[in-house]
Formats: C-alpha cells, structure tokens, sequence
C-alpha cells in the first residue's frame, strides 16, 4: 500500500485509516458568496494569518478548495454561447454536483483528492494543472453555490457567508474579468445584467439563511476574519493534541507488542 509520510501524519492512498485505524476527517468549511464578494480573499486572509499560506501544500493542515473547479465541461455549442458571455455561469445546472459531492466526500474520509484549475479565459476546466488536495485538519470550500445543493451544504461543519454590497462587487468583478479573466466590457455587463445578477437573487442570496457566520463587508470586516482565525484555531490545536495523544498510543501498543 503507498504511504506519504507528512511531518504530522500518515496518509495511506488505498485505504481510509491511519495504522491505528483512525480515519483523518477534516473539519469543513463552506464559504459561499455572491461574485466577487471577496470569498477568495477572505480564504487567502484566514490561511495567511494561521501561517499556512506560506507553507508547502503538502504540509498545510489548512487547504482552501474553489467550487470553480467543478463546473461541467461545456459541449461545442455551448463554448460559443459562452466566448460570446451568452451561457449562464451562475446557474446551478452549470456544476457538476456529484463530483462536487464524490470529492467532499473522499477529503472528509481523509482520502488524497486531484482536483483540475479552472481555466476562465477558454471556460473549461485545466486538467494539466491538476491541484492536489493533501489530507488536511481544515478544508474551505468556496464558491457561489456551495450551500445551494443540499447534499453538499449538509457536509459543512461550519458556513460563512461573505456579504459584500452589490455595487462595490460590480466594480470589483469588471475590472477583474477585463484584466484577470480575459473579458471585454461589453461581454462583463452583459453577462452580468443576463445572467450573474438574476442567479445571484434567485439561486445564491437565498443560501445566506444556512449560513452560521454572515461576514458583512468580506475582508475588509477583520474583526469578523479575526474570530473565525481564532475559532479554527482552537480546532486545530485540539487536532494537534489528539494526534500527539494517538501516536503516543501506538507508539507504546508497538514497543509493547514487540
Ligand atoms: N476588501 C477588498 N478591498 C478591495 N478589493 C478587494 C477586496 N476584496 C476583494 N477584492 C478584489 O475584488 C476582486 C474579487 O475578490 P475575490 O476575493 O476574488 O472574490 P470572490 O472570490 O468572491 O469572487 C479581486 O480582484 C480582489 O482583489
Ligand atoms: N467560465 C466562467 C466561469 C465562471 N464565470 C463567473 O465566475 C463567477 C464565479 O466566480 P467568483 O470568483 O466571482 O465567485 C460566476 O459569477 C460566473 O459568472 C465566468 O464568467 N466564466
């Protein structure tokens, strides 16, 4: 069986159990959000200030995961809908929920999970830059949808709302599809006034009510971003603990047994 020997732990790929047959499962954090919200942002922030941004990513015990990396591949038509700003990103028919699903569910198990970037200037998904998710104590989820689908909203152990004012996330989101996403402003507002701005009333401002943390003002709101810090952790000081405690435990099980 192949096992990755991390400074803290000890992934098995075939199998779900550490040697003591404990399973690994994160904690999971759903944070969802209109566009350009700041819901990346806030993902950076927490990570930057528990010091994981810095580190490897095959060392981080907190790993931050974009639900864009499960839209669906589009067929031949839909690809020229779409050059033209003419498909609706922002429908929930757009994902592909059950990967969404099969993914969460195999980083809850403590499974190594390959992921594909998200590619926005040809709107599809990049499998040459796959982005390998390591077993880690925490796990953020964000995206638009994240609480839309209920299977997938009931695996969250914590939801976080980011709640940023339409206006300042129309001109946050222009500039950014012009200069980031390879879009022409003609196509950024039509597609905003066709699709992102009625999806957002109908399909994700009414997931704000599942959310158990509303962050008003998304980053720039570091009291908020402050509590949450503190609050994951604690959670992982109380992993560290527990996983210094078990492999104590099988430390001793083994010198005993030999
Ligand atoms: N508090 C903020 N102040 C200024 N610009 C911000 C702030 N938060 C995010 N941005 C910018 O707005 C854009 C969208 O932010 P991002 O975090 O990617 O949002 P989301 O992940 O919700 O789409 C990015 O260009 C980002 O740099
Ligand atoms: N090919 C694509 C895929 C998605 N979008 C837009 O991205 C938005 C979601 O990402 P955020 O970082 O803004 O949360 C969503 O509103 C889609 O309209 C796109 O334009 N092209």
């Amino acid at each position: 069986m192949d096992t990755i020997n991390k400074e803290k732990s000890v992934v098995l790929l075939n199998g779900d159990a550490l040697p003591n047959g404990e399973i690994k499962s994160p904690f999971l954090i759903g944070v969802a959000g209109g566009t350009a919200s700041g819901k990346s942002t806030v993902c950076k922030k927490i990570m930057e200030q528990l010091g994981q941004a810095e580190m490897d990513h095959t060392q981080r015990q907190v790993v931050s995961i974009s639900q864009d990396s499960f839209y669906r591949e589009l067929t031949p038509t839909e690809k020229i809908k779409a050059q033209k700003g003419k498909f609706n990103f922002d429908h929930p028919d757009a994902f592909n929920e059950e990967l969404m699903y099969e993914t969460l569910q195999r980083i809850l198990k403590g499974q190594i999970a390959k992921i594909p970037s998200y590619d926005y200037r040809t709107n599809s998904l990049d499998f040459d830059n796959e982005l390998v998710i390591y077993p880690a104590d925490v796990v953020l989820f964000e995206g638009i949808l994240v609480f839309y689908f209920p299977k997938i909203r009931d695996l969250f152990h914590m939801k976080l709302f980011v709640d940023t004012d339409s206006d300042t996330r129309l001109a946050r989101r222009v500039p950014r599809d012009i200069n980031e996403r390879g879009r022409d402003l003609d196509a950024v507002l039509t597609q905003y006034m066709t699709f992102v701005k009625p999806a957002f009333e109908e399909f994700c401002s009414p997931t704000k009510k599942f959310a158990d943390v509303i962050i008003p003002r998304g980053a720039d709101n570091t009291v908020a971003i402050d509590l949450i810090v503190h609050h994951i952790g604690e959670i992982l000081a109380a992993t560290n603990i527990a996983q210094h405690n078990t492999a104590r435990t099988t430390a001793s099980s083994m010198k005993r047994d030999h």
